[in-house]
């Protein structure tokens, strides 16, 4: 009887049970959490659920083989033979003209007894290794077992859903991921007529609304601030009055301060769940220290952990070799990404059995994503030649961040997703959970916000089983940040591969290998096409975010100078508001220009001389509060939290959702805002 065991009458013993180890040979852990002593019954009163009484479903339920609950099940189609799973369901993922998958990772066979069951469960599994359909196949079982869908009669045909049918509700912290989830979702629901819905944030409301209205909903994935705001709108036409799931997605992302207000009050506009008793769970890759205090309030005390990566052990993957690359200047960061990037082209000429070169470049802030996307794009074999063809071929360059339009970014990642040979310039947006095909290499430039990015992005490169490299670019300078950070990480210096990062770009190419010469020319060439208002904004940009990269603020601004000067190819570095130099604490560095600046074309070389006509005295804080209202083009928010449901140049914010707002260095998610509960 399938999904049987939902939620009623599970035994002792099989609570008590420890699944076998599997073949991977990691020895999996299940822990049975215990109520900690900081647990107050009263704060977790909505989720101490006493169970509701026994329902028709839950007579079937207690019949049910409790010691088939404990086999641990490890290939697919097991699933349907021992009748835990629908036919339907099990076929979607087996069938080679679908999905073909035949055996179960370790995280989707640990968790099914358990979600199945209707426990809470928190499960850690590396990156890549398919908690998507750990979720789902059960949850949507549970779903067509629900006695209240009366699913048996309807199966197939489930065409009358209404909008109140909504059973299970999934939030991910981005809506290129909600998206995902979703494609996901119906592939494995075809056929058995469960209705998937998906509510994102930079989409059409109403358009979305009237959908789930003329189809109905079964399952709705969605991200944070369109999910409360269609729940806490009166006239949505959009309820869940039986919803029995709530599962979260990246869960310590969305529990972190920046999304945690947010889904408490989803929470709160959920169904009561003293009268419909909820199963929550949780998944993730990471799971920071300070989220299992949230955690711990969120679901029932007895909830399950899950985890398929042992306390011991590096959290990513043992198959891709990490590098830290330690850069002369920042401004030697895109030539050597040029020079990487050259070289494997190289390589898979000569090796066909090399895939194509597929990268995802990570940078800290969403202008340093623009940046790099524009000079790359303008890149040419011949600098200087407009008529010469890119030194990379006919290789997609994307770009994504949450200063693109939704459709922008939707765009840039189904694009990505099936180009075989692309490097995507990335904010945060895409570091969790995006399943992009075959990633060969994932670079970050600057040290990532915390070790739980830099391994969310890492993941974005093999995943299920497939191989990728790791690249750091960083300053020598940030190396203490960098140890404390990722001090733990198997990441080991390579100081040989690209001669690049090491070059002098503030002199002549004279004293370089042709090749290294070449790659800086272009990428020189390259920047100059890039208009200066982008290069300067960026620059002031990468303050907020640089400044917390060193120890000595001078230092960092020294760096960030000769970033603008011998990698933006500006004149001199661009002024900055007296507000913004005082708000970062370096009013008084004398390197820092402060004022306004009036923009006029210049290229590599043209020395302070020829400067832009700035405003105002160096080194001085003096100048007015209007500062920073006359920098034209200065990204006067930030677009943290970049990877959420904000789409659209320039919007404001549009929810109180905890969004940080400050206006200068703009790191693309939220630098800094460690949860703090
Ligand atoms: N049992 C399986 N066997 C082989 N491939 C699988 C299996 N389950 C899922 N996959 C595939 O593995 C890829 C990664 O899955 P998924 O996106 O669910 O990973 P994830 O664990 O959620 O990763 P992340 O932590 O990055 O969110 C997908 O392409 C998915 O189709």
């Amino acid at each position: 009887m399938f999904g049987a065991v939902r939620r009623f009458g599970v035994s002792q013993a099989l609570r008590a049970s420890a699944p076998r180890s599997l073949s991977s040979g990691l020895a999996p852990q299940l822990l049975k959490w215990q109520a900690p002593s900081t647990w107050s019954p009263a704060l977790a009163r909505p989720f101490q659920t006493s169970f509701p009484a026994l329902s028709a479903a839950s007579a079937e339920a207690a019949e049910a083989p409790a010691a088939s609950e404990q086999e641990l099940i490890t290939e697919f189609a097991d699933l349907q033979k021992k009748g835990f799973v629908d036919a339907s369901i099990v076929q979607n993922i087996t069938s080679t003209a679908r999905m073909g998958l035949t055996t179960m990772t370790d995280v989707q066979s640990q968790t099914l007894h358990q979600m199945l069951r209707g426990d809470d469960v928190l499960a850690q599994a590396k990156t890549g290794t398919g908690k998507t359909l750990a979720f789902l196949v059960p949850t949507m079982q549970n779903i067509l077992s629900d006695p209240t869908l009366n699913t048996k009669q309807d199966h197939g045909r489930r065409g009358q859903a209404s909008a109140a049918d909504i059973r299970a509700l999934i939030i991910s912290p981005t809506r290129e991921l909600a998206e995902q989830i979703a494609v996901e979702a119906m592939k494995v629901a075809a056929g058995t007529g469960l209705k998937v819905q998906t509510a994102v944030g930079g989409t059409q409301k109403k358009a979305g609304l009237q959908r789930i209205q003329r189809m109905g909903c079964h399952l709705l994935v969605g991200t944070p601030g369109r999910i409360k705001d269609i729940f806490s709108d009166p006239y949505s036409g959009v309820s869940a009055p039986r919803l029995n799931t709530l599962i979260l997605d990246e869960a310590d992302r969305l529990l972190d301060q920046g999304f945690a207000p947010e889904v408490q009050a989803i929470q709160e506009l959920l169904p009561d769940p003293f009268k419909v008793d909820r199963q929550t769970v949780m998944f993730s890759a990471t799971v920071p220290k300070e989220v299992m205090q949230m955690v711990k309030r969120t679901m029932k005390p007895d909830f399950k952990f899950v985890k398929t990566v042992r306390d011991d052990e590096v959290p990513t993957h043992f198959s891709v070799p990490q590098k830290t690359v330690f850069l002369r200047g920042y401004e030697n960061a895109l030539p050597s990404i040029l020079e990487l990037a050259k070289n494997y082209q190289a390589r898979q000429q000569a090796d066909p059995n090399l895939r194509p070169f597929k990268a995802i470049v990570y940078f800290n802030s969403t202008s340093e994503v623009n940046l790099a996307a524009e000079a790359f794009n303008n890149l040419k074999s011949e600098p200087g030649n407009s008529r010469s063809f890119s030194p990379l071929g006919r290789m997609k360059l994307l770009e994504i961040h949450a200063r693109l339009s939704q459709g922008q970014r939707t765009n840039s990642a189904s694009t990505f997703r099936k180009t075989p040979e692309a490097i995507l310039f990335s904010s945060d947006v895409t570091a969790r959970g995006m399943d992009f095909p075959d990633v060969t290499h994932v670079l970050q430039v600057g040290v990532p916000r915390d070790r739980e990015t830099y391994i969310h992005r890492l993941g974005r490169t093999a995943r299920a089983n497939k191989t990728g490299e790791g690249w750091v670019f960083l300053h020598d300078g940030e190396n203490d940040y960098y140890s404390e950070r990722l001090g733990d990480l198997p990441l080991h210096e390579d100081s040989q591969s690209l001669p690049t990062a090491m070059a002098d770009m503030s002199k002549g190419t004279e004293n370089l290998s042709p090749a290294t010469a070449l790659t800086i020319s272009q990428m020189k060439s390259a920047m100059e096409e890039v208009s200066p208002i982008t290069r300067e904004n960026t620059y002031r940009s990468q303050l907020g975010t640089l400044l917390q990269s060193f120890s000595s603020k001078r230092h960092a601004i020294r760096i960030l100078n000769n970033l603008a000067i011998h990698g933006y190819g500006l004149p001199e570095p661009p002024a900055v508001s007296a507000n913004i130099a005082r708000n970062l604490g370096i009013a008084k560095i004398p390197e820092l220009t402060i004022g306004q600046s009036q923009h006029r074309h210049v290229s590599f070389g043209q020395g302070s001389q020829s400067s832009d006509r700035v405003f105002g005295r160096r080194g001085s804080d003096r100048g007015s509060d209007r500062g920073d209202r006359g920098d034209r083009g200065f990204p006067r928010r930030s677009f943290d939290r970049d990877n959420q449901e904000r789409g659209g140049r320039g919007r404001g914010r549009s929810s109180g959702s905890g969004e940080r707002s400050t206006g200068f260095g703009e790191r693309s998610s939220g630098f800094g805002g460690r949860p703090r509960f």
